[in-house]
């Protein structure tokens, strides 16, 4: 096997763990000697041992000698778990191949300085690209303290989520409402605005198997007019946030908390996007999954706070002129002003498509 190739079942061993990993990355390793896998790992769980961990375990004495490729920087810092570059320099390892830095400031480039100084030959940038793509959650968490941000919109072949009279389920396949769960799998939160808890009264739950990381429900609800009675106040099946204006009571909110839901009540009478992003950042949410409504993905539009928008179109036509579209708000006026994305997938899903756009910032 080529180097390309060791890397790239080092990437295939990361990719198999993203959702796991929160709020650290995913990284893989491969340990080689005389063209034989020696040892192979993953970074399964935050507080468990890395991935170069794993390799070198499962090699023993014979990483003496060896070359590891690995998908990120070996850290070098003492975290919950101690420095991969120190037992990487005391192992024997005499090559190193790493795809990507790590964008932490903190300790980027420190980790392969270390082991050049202790003689190991290394190389940075092996596939970097699908490194730093396979990460672009973290990355992007490390770097500005925000989650990363998911807008998702399941509409009409004519762009409509719902007829005039508000029905909507469903518009898109059971296929795509279940791909919709996998997406929800891999984020920390799912937000939705209090017109879909009222509308749908939906559960938010991530429904992929039953062992995984309940995702966080996340409610923007500026006055608290969450019912009561709602599955995500009342079911238990994951926690549930609700961030509220400066002008809710405290008593309306206590009728909250003891049920057990966490409040996040803003400074300001409305929820400026960027203050609710950096409170989720702070409170460890590093992913965001937003599936609507209209008003709420017109906010994010806006305010420009989000990093991929993943849309379902169903064959299906509803028409109407008052059936509402997935993004509402107070829209542009000159067309030159609509955002631009870059078409980064297209797939059929069962009946439906399903397109992954990224929007071109900047
Ligand atoms: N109406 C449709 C959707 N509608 C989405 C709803 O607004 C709401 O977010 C979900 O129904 C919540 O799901 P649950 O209770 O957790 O299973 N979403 C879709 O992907 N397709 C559609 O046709
Ligand atoms: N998961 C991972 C790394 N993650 C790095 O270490 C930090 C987490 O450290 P800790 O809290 O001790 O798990 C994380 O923020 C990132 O900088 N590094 C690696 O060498 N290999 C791994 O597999
Ligand atoms: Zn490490």
């Amino acid at each position: 096997m080529s180097d390309l190739q060791f890397m790239e079942l080092a990437l295939t061993l990361a990719k198999e763990t993203v959702g796991q990993t929160s709020p650290n990355p995913v990284v893989g390793a491969v340990l080689v000697k005389n063209n034989q896998v020696i040892g192979l790992g993953a970074h399964l769980k935050a507080g468990e041992p890395h991935a170069e961990v794993h390799a070198i375990r499962m090699a023993g004495e014979k990483a003496k000698g060896a070359t590891l490729y690995v998908t990120l920087e070996p850290c070098h810092h003492f975290g919950r778990t101690p420095p991969c570059c120190d037992l990487i320099i005391q192992s024997g390892i005499q090559k190193v191949y790493v795809a990507t830095q790590d964008p932490n400031a903190l300790v980027s480039g420190k980790g392969i300085e270390k082991m050049k100084q202790a003689g190991i030959d290394v190389e940075v940038g092996l596939l970097e690209e699908e490194a730093r793509k396979l990460n672009q959650v973290f990355f992007h968490f490390i770097q500005t303290g925000l989650p990363y941000v998911t807008l998702k919109a399941a509409v009409s072949l004519d762009g409509k989520t719902a007829t005039y009279t508000g029905e909507s389920q469903w518009i898109t396949s059971r296929a795509s409402r279940q791909d919709v769960h996998h997406f929800r799998h891999t984020h920390d939160a799912i937000l939705v605005g209090v017109n879909t808890v009222i509308k749908d009264d939906p559960r938010l739950t991530v429904r992929v198997s039953d062992e995984v990381k309940p995702a966080v429900r996340v409610i923007l609800d500026t006055s608290l007019r969450t019912p009561l009675g709602a599955k995500i106040i009342q079911d238990h099946e994951a926690p549930t946030w609700i961030v509220v204006g400066s002008e809710v009571t405290s008593e309306w909110i206590r009728h909250f908390t003891d049920l057990g839901i966490k409040i996040i009540q803003m400074n300001s009478k409305h929820i400026p996007i960027q203050d609710m992003l950096s409170h989720l950042g702070e409170l460890g949410i590093t992913s965001l999954f937003v599936e609507g409504g209209a008003e709420v993905l017109g906010s994010f539009l806006k305010e420009r706070h989000f990093q991929r928008v993943i849309t379902y179109i169903a064959p299906k036509l509803i028409g109407g002129s008052g059936a509402p579209t997935s993004f509402a708000g107070d829209g542009i006026a000159n067309i030159d002003e609509a955002l631009s994305l870059e078409i980064e997938e297209v797939c059929q899903i069962g009946p439906d498509i399903r397109i992954v756009s990224i929007p071109k910032w900047g």
